[in-house]
């Protein structure tokens, strides 16, 4: 499986340290308010696993389960509910764990039917951010690491649902994508 990456954007090392100074934001801005942290699947699994034994006064969990991405690395431009909530959001500080902000569909639609169920904050955190992605309006609250406009893999992020269970961020080589 690493045979197939060409690069090696951010180190395991580098991620974990990151997640740690994540952990320290959230627990001074989430004190005593019981947040419903929301993870978005499937990418966000790792990053989600790792950062909240990082965030230290109590959250609740839940997860959602959305799709925008019609084939394997273009996005469909449709944003559907593949799995909701179970928890119901109104009145409740919400806080959504992403694993990459890239096209902002995913996120500018949750952002939204959030604030629709009457949350009383939503604020997002991701791991990447990929600013040159973006077709819609959406600056992350907290994001770990810029990417460049490449596709990335790895720490949940998958090509054709492979390279989730890599432990670094990585771009494939070429003859990955060609088959
Ligand atoms: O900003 P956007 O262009 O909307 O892209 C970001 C979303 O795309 C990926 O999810 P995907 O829908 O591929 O599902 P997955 O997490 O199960 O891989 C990623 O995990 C984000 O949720
Ligand atoms: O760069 C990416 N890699 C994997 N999944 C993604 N979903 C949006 N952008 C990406």
């Amino acid at each position: 499986m690493r045979d197939d990456i060409k690069e090696v954007l951010i180190t395991e090392e580098e991620i974990q340290e990151k997640v740690k100074e994540l952990g320290k934001l959230l627990t001074e801005e989430y004190q005593g308010k019981f947040p419903l942290v929301v993870g978005v699947l499937k990418g966000s699994l790792p990053f989600m696993g790792d950062l909240i034994q990082q965030i230290d006064t109590h959250i609740e969990l839940d997860l959602m389960d959305v799709s925008s991405y019609g084939n394997d690395t273009v996005s469909s431009g449709e944003v559907k509910i593949v799995k909701d909530l179970n928890t119901s959001v109104e009145g409740r500080d919400v806080l959504i764990l992403e694993d990459i902000i890239d096209s902002g569909l995913t996120l500018s639609y949750l952002v939204k039917l959030f604030q629709y169920r009457k949350a009383k904050s939503v604020k997002v955190v991701t791991l990447l951010d990929k600013p040159e992605g973006r077709n819609v309006d959406l600056v992350p609250d907290i994001a770990g690491f810029i990417v460049p406009d490449e596709f990335v893999v790895g720490y949940g992020l998958d090509y054709a649902e492979k390279y989730r269970n890599l432990p670094f961020i990585g771009i494939l080589k070429p003859e990955i994508y060609q088959g």
